[in-house]
């Protein structure tokens, strides 16, 4: 047994070793559906994405547009019933080729997930020190003693009070704040090259969950670990990730570095999540997300977007790279991947092919107003 992990371990870091200029992660037409009673629910309807090594990408969106979903089938942690399809490769390996074993080996040890909920991902029964003793010694093969220095050493470095007491504590010890601190130290532990992180400051006041921003990207930074995080916090977005996906109804619509997707959003939909924040008037998107079973035909976005040409309701636009303006419009440190958006706008064979009557015509009526 020991001679088999000793080999497994091996093999883990031999494939770290992958070029820095290959991704770490690249997804192409990822889809993930669930049959219901209700009908088929399409969650994630094509999703292609590279991640590199060391970057921080986070996704945001509104609540069911497949966020988790897809942070949960980049493991292989939905449920059974789910139909996966697409590719997803991980250092070279095709994921969802990958037999059941050889995908659980890589969850925890190069894959780890901090799931959405805190409350309910520690285990109630455990102390805090087991749990983390655990996902300290799964990687790696190292005694209890060492492994208990280490766990200190970690959550001293997330900034927790008394880390030596809290080892013996329970997760109903501690507040919501210190479980995510915790988590994020499970979450790190084993240093792993891709950290999937779920909603990581849900339900957290504004000073902790600046903490827990702040903390998980030191983290990466010192595990050069790749973070994909899923968010509805707009600040925590903007402060933790090099790049942003923005997602709508199953895809990725927008894509830039984070820094100017803040300053100049391109796609109707990202400008109206944007204009919600307080800062920025806290006007919400009128209108609802369609359902996931039966899609129309056309732009997801068109009935709720008040500068849709004629085209959008016919046709799918594509996730595209957006050429940089003339006028210098594109300020501030683009990503070489610069930005991308799936909007007939930014397509400029078909949009020029409109008329300007058409172009300001009335914004669609919005269903369930
Ligand atoms: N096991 C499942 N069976 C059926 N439908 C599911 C299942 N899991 C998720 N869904 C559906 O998939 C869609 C996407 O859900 P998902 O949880 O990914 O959204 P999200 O963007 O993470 O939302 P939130 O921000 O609220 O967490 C939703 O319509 C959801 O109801
Ligand atoms: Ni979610």
């Amino acid at each position: 047994m020991r001679r088999l992990l000793f080999e497994n371990d091996y093999e883990m870091r031999e494939m770290r070793k992958v070029s820095d200029t290959q991704p770490l992660l690249s997804l192409h037409d990822v889809r993930a559906s669930f049959r219901t009673p209700n009908g088929i629910v399409h969650a994630v309807r094509g999703v292609s994405m590279e991640l590199k090594q060391g970057q921080i990408y986070g996704l945001i969106g509104e609540t069911g547009s497949g966020k988790s979903v897809l942070g949960l089938t980049i493991p292989g942690l939905l449920p059974a019933e789910a139909e996966v399809s697409g590719s997803i490769v991980y250092k070279g390996q095709s994921l969802l080729e990958l037999d059941p074993r050889s995908r659980r080996k890589l969850r925890g040890r190069d894959i780890a997930l901090i799931p959405q909920n805190p409350a309910s991902s520690l285990n109630p029964v455990l102390s805090i020190g087991y749990q983390l003793l655990e996902a300290i010694r799964l990687y790696g093969r190292i005694g209890r003693k060492e492994a208990r220095e280490q766990a200190i050493g970690l959550l001293e470095e997330l900034g927790l009070p008394e880390p030596r007491r809290q080892l013996r504590a329970y997760p109903f010890q501690l507040s919501g704040g210190m479980k995510q601190r915790v988590l994020a130290a499970i979450g790190t532990a084993g240093a792993p090259s891709l950290l999937i992180a779920d909603e990581p400051t849900k339900g957290l006041d504004a000073v902790v969950r600046n903490q827990v921003a702040s903390l998980l990207r030191a983290a990466a930074r010192r595990t050069g670990a790749a973070m994909l995080v899923i968010t509805h916090d707009l600040h925590v977005a903007r402060a933790l990730c090099d790049r942003i996906g923005v997602m709508y109804a199953g895809q990725i619509v927008e894509e830039a570095a984070a820094a100017e997707l803040f300053v100049s959003p391109r796609h109707p939909y990202t400008r109206g999540l944007l204009g919600s924040l307080p800062g920025r008037g806290m006007a919400a998107i009128p209108g609802a997300s369609p359902s996931l079973t039966e899609m129309l035909p056309g732009c997801a976005f068109h009935p709720r977007c008040g500068e849709r040409l004629a085209l959008c309701a016919a046709a799918q636009p594509q996730l595209q790279a957006i050429a940089m303006r003339q006028d210098g419009g594109r300020k501030g440190e683009a990503d070489s991947a610069g930005c991308k958006a799936r909007c007939f706008l930014y397509d400029s064979g078909r949009a020029s092919e409109q008329t300007v009557s058409e172009r300001t015509m009335e914004p669609a009526s919005v269903p369930g107003r």
